[in-house]
């Protein structure tokens, strides 16, 4: 994209999606792996990645284990955040709004689309709960693989979320931290733009 796109655009779902394509061109990986913010209700923080699967008119889709710890804590405050940063291409997008799940039929379609080494990890997997040994996990992979000789079921616990964006804000660096900064707030005529101070 060129460099005044940025300046012209109205629609910060779309811009995104240019500099995402920028990103998968640029990054030697996982160039939709976003730090995902949630909190407790009583507002105590955590943060990890994610590989965020889709975005579009919903928000920003992303997959996980509602039994994990980002999972309890959306239960509890929907609130979040993201962050993706793009070291190659010295860009950053930051979006907050609050999260949703989304419909089983989602979950179901992109888990049977995943091989099915990664469905058995999933389906063996109970995210963020103490493990007391590798063998213990490698032991229940093996145990599913003979049950589900077929298709292997979606466990219910694992699902499609998304982040609904109320502000979604460009940052891209500049010479002598010049860096450009443009804010997009949610209202209700639509999406609002403003430049801010690096
Ligand atoms: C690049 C990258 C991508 C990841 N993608 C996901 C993902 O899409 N879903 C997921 O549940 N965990 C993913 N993880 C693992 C999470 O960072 C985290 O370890 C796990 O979800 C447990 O988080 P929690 O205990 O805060 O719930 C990813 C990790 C990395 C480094």
């Amino acid at each position: 994209m060129s460099e005044t796109d940025v300046e012209r655009a109205m629609d910060p779902i779309a811009l995104f999606g240019l500099w995402m394509s920028d990103a998968e061109a640029a990054e030697l990986n996982d160039a939709n792996a976003v730090a995902l913010a949630t909190a407790t209700r009583e507002g105590v923080p955590s943060v990890r990645m994610v590989l965020m699967k889709r975005v579009d008119e919903r928000g920003f889709c992303f997959y996980t284990n509602a039994g994990s710890q980002k999972g309890s804590e959306l239960a509890e405050n929907p609130r979040a955040a993201m962050c993706f940063h793009w070291k190659s291409l010295r860009r950053q997008v930051r979006i907050s709004g609050s999260v949703a799940e989304l419909p089983s039929e989602d979950a179901d379609a992109y888990f049977h689309s995943r091989s099915r080494l990664s469905q058995l990890g999933a389906a063996a997997s109970e995210q963020s709960r103490v493990l007391a040994s590798r063998e213990a996990l490698v032991e229940r992979v093996k145990e599913l693989e003979q049950e589900f000789p077929g298709e292997i079921p979606r466990p219910d616990y694992w699902r499609g979320y998304v982040l609904r964006p109320e502000r979604i804000e460009f940052w891209k660096d500049g010479e002598g931290r010049l860096h450009d900064r443009f804010l997009f707030t949610l209202s209700g005529e639509g999406w609002q733009k403003e430049r801010l101070f690096p």
